[in-house]
């Protein structure tokens, strides 16, 4: 089956592979010119009522992390046999209820790993050298405007704790060597093929740490694993880079250490309940916002689609068809 990108496609990120007779996907033309999804926000079912689409007619779910497959979809779903997912994460999608019904789930490889990556250094050197806080300033700057520009911080030789030495968390590590930066880290298990030091208690990490840099999956272990207690424990010099998930950070602790200056700064490129982003964090010069962006490049966006097509592909090539 041939799959191109375009609009039908990012509808179809909500609609998931709808069929217009009920087993094929529908046509992709041309991805990428398109804005997000005008339908983003409605939710599968949502989307399927618009459409005239009878929900026995969805074979497939292909989605994004920020549209939920929650039980109570996968169920209204009878003829549903795979749920594709643009992302690494899986957070968004009802994995036990999906075994439960023998429905293959897809999720990415390393697709986004090193734009990930890259995006948790960035973020991090945004916030020591103040990039958008000054970007802010110079446009404003002038000779009858003299603006004393922001004092930034080294990032060479911090103590930079990465909570999730998976793909992604690897590749921070990688980066942030080459910066001179001192890599610990804290995970489910020791790794025995890195020399960094290993954190069991994510407190310790912390408290030895001038960053954290989360890059973990949310679960229900990993929910909130940064407290206010991890926050004090990092101190008021430390900053925090969330590229992981928004919801891995207790949202009103960490605000509320920025507000009272018990945490030195963050960038986050994800928020607990998206696309809203907390209100109090918009007028701090000290944290650096991103629309969960970091697995939104071009070249690995088409990847990710490849991916997933591929995948796609193989369950309708073997899916027995029926009427
Ligand atoms: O958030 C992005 C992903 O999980 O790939």
């Amino acid at each position: 089956m041939k799959y191109e990108w375009g609009n039908e496609f990012r509808a179809s990120t909500t609609l998931g592979v709808g069929s217009s007779n009920g087993l094929h996907p529908l046509p992709i033309s041309k991805f990428p010119q398109i804005p997000f999804p005008k339908f983003l926000f409605l939710s599968l079912l949502q989307f399927l009522q618009t459409q005239h689409i009878h929900p026995s007619s969805v074979p497939a779910i292909l989605c994004n992390p920020l549209q939920l497959v929650t039980a109570d979809v996968i169920r209204s779903l009878p003829s549903l046999g795979i749920v594709a997912t643009v992302s690494v994460g899986s957070d968004h999608i009802d994995i036990l209820e999906c075994r439960r019904g023998g429905i293959e789930v897809v999720t990415l490889g390393t697709q986004f790993a090193a734009d990930v990556a890259d995006m948790a250094v960035a973020l991090l050197v945004d916030v020591e050298f103040k990039i958008s806080a000054g970007d802010r300033l110079a446009r404003k700057w002038g000779p009858c405007k003299p603006l004393s520009s922001p004092c930034g911080s080294k990032v060479g030789g911090k103590r930079v704790g990465i909570i999730g030495l998976g793909r992604i968390g690897g590749e921070v590590a990688k980066r942030l060597e080459a910066f001179d930066c001192i890599i610990m880290y804290h995970s489910r298990n020791k790794n025995p093929s890195v020399s960094y030091t290993f954190h069991s208690n994510v407190v310790d990490l912390a408290s030895e740490s001038d960053v954290l840099v989360l890059c973990c999956p949310l679960t229900e272990q990993t929910r909130c694993i940064v407290n206010k207690e991890v926050m004090l424990a990092l101190g008021k010099d430390g900053i925090i880079v969330n590229v992981g998930r928004g919801a891995l950070i207790d949202e009103k602790e960490l605000i509320q250490c920025l507000l009272k200056g018990e945490i030195r700064g963050a960038g986050l490129d994800v928020f607990e309940n998206e696309p809203n982003v907390p209100k109090e964090l918009l007028p701090l010069d000290n944290v650096v916002l991103s629309p969960h962006a970091a697995a939104l490049t071009f070249d690995s966006t088409l990847d990710a689609f490849e991916h997933v097509a591929k995948s796609l592909d193989i369950f309708f090539s073997t899916k027995p068809q029926v009427s």
